[in-house]
């Protein structure tokens, strides 16, 4: 089996770290420093249990890769649609494309059923670039749980965290869905192949829809916000906003919000991934986690207004930051 994982950075590095050691047929598309300093010393795996370095296959060009099973795709979300042209070589008559990219997915009313199927999302897949690029047949969708960072060139530190849910969009328990879930078990992952994916990217979305603009905004960790009262009310009534819309959608929330908030305050002094690329001058991930958010409450004729007022002030702090475009 052929696994290419395309952007392997903090979270493509750290599956491909453990895809590799395992002995799996994997390659990872990657640039810049990172990439040179993996070909030349190979990539470093820092974990609790210890470090190690995995010669890799790493190129920046797919078409030395070619054709592959599944090309795990965990860019960040923005970074996506401008690049699918590139990622041709890698796709054959049988490849499956699996979305680890945090937000709403693009493909998210491919196999849906009822009035919506088939609607394209303009926040997360502009122009249709993923939608006619890939073909929605070919996603696997998937929810990444784990947290890691690239601490310097061909060095991946894992922060916490193991499990890649999967599931297909029409909830079936396909072969190529189990048969992914096997190599990434095989490599110590955790990978589920989940009947309703949907509704676990709502309760992972419930976080970083609120969490991360707000820590944006404010540079609070997620134990501060969470328990403030001011800023837990603020994401509180995001994630409300946010149930309506799914539940319009058929999605069925396994936990309340005031829990969902809890688990936030609970992983401590921890800086959202969106206040990181604030403070480190990179793109942020404003369209995939909030704007695709408001974009569903105009598609289910849900009123959003907190949601609104978030996105309208994040999204001119990281305007302002030149690190988003309105
Ligand atoms: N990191 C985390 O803890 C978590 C991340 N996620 C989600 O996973 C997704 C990936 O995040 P993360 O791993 O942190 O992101 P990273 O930025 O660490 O990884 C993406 C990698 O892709 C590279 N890249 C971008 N464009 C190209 C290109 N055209 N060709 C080759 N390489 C390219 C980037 O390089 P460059 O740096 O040069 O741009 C970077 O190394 C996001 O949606 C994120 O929200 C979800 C849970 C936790
Ligand atoms: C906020 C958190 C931990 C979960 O919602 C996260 O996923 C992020 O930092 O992007």
């Amino acid at each position: 089996m052929k696994i290419c994982i395309f952007g392997a950075g903090a979270i493509g590095g750290y599956m491909g770290a453990k895809l590799a050691q395992a002995g799996a047929d994997v390659s990872l598309v990657a640039r810049g420093p990172h990439l040179k300093a993996m070909r030349e010393n190979g990539l470093r795996l820092i974990e609790e249990s210890g470090e190690t370095t995995v010669k890799v296959t790493a190129s920046d060009n797919a078409a030395d890769l070619g054709p592959q099973d599944y090309v795990i795709v965990t860019l960040k979300a923005h970074s996506v649609p401008p690049v699918v042209p590139k990622m041709r070589p890698l796709i054959g008559d049988n490849t499956t494309i699996v979305s680890g990219v945090n937000g709403v997915p693009w493909w998210y009313f491919h196999k849906i059923g009822g009035p919506l199927e088939g609607t394209r999302l303009e926040t997360v897949d502009p122009g249709n670039a993923q939608w006619d690029g890939f073909g929605p047949d070919r996603v696997l969708g998937c929810v990444v749980y784990p947290a890691a960072e690239v601490i310097a060139p061909g060095v991946v530190k894992h922060i916490e965290g193991n499990r890649f849910s999967l599931g297909e969009p029409d909830g079936s328990k396909s072969e190529r869905a189990l048969a992914l879930s096997k190599a990434l078990s095989a490599a110590g992952l955790k990978a589920p192949v989940r009947p309703k994916i949907r509704d676990e990217i709502w309760v992972k979305l419930w976080g970083n829809l609120s969490f991360n603009p707000i820590s944006a905004l404010t540079h609070a960790t997620l134990d501060v916000l969470c328990t403030d009262p001011g800023t837990r009310e603020v994401a509180r009534n995001m994630m409300l906003e946010a149930q309506a819309i799914a539940e319009k959608l058929g999605v069925k929330f396994p936990i309340d919000v005031d829990r969902r908030i809890q688990g936030g305050a609970d992983v401590g002094a921890h800086r959202t991934s969106m206040l990181q690329d604030l403070d480190q001058g990179r793109p942020m991930e404003i369209d995939a986690l909030v704007g695709s958010v408001k974009e569903l409450g105009r598609v289910t004729e849900t009123p959003t207004p907190t949601i609104d007022t978030v996105l309208a002030l994040v999204a001119l702090r990281g305007n302002i930051a030149g690190l988003y475009d309105t």
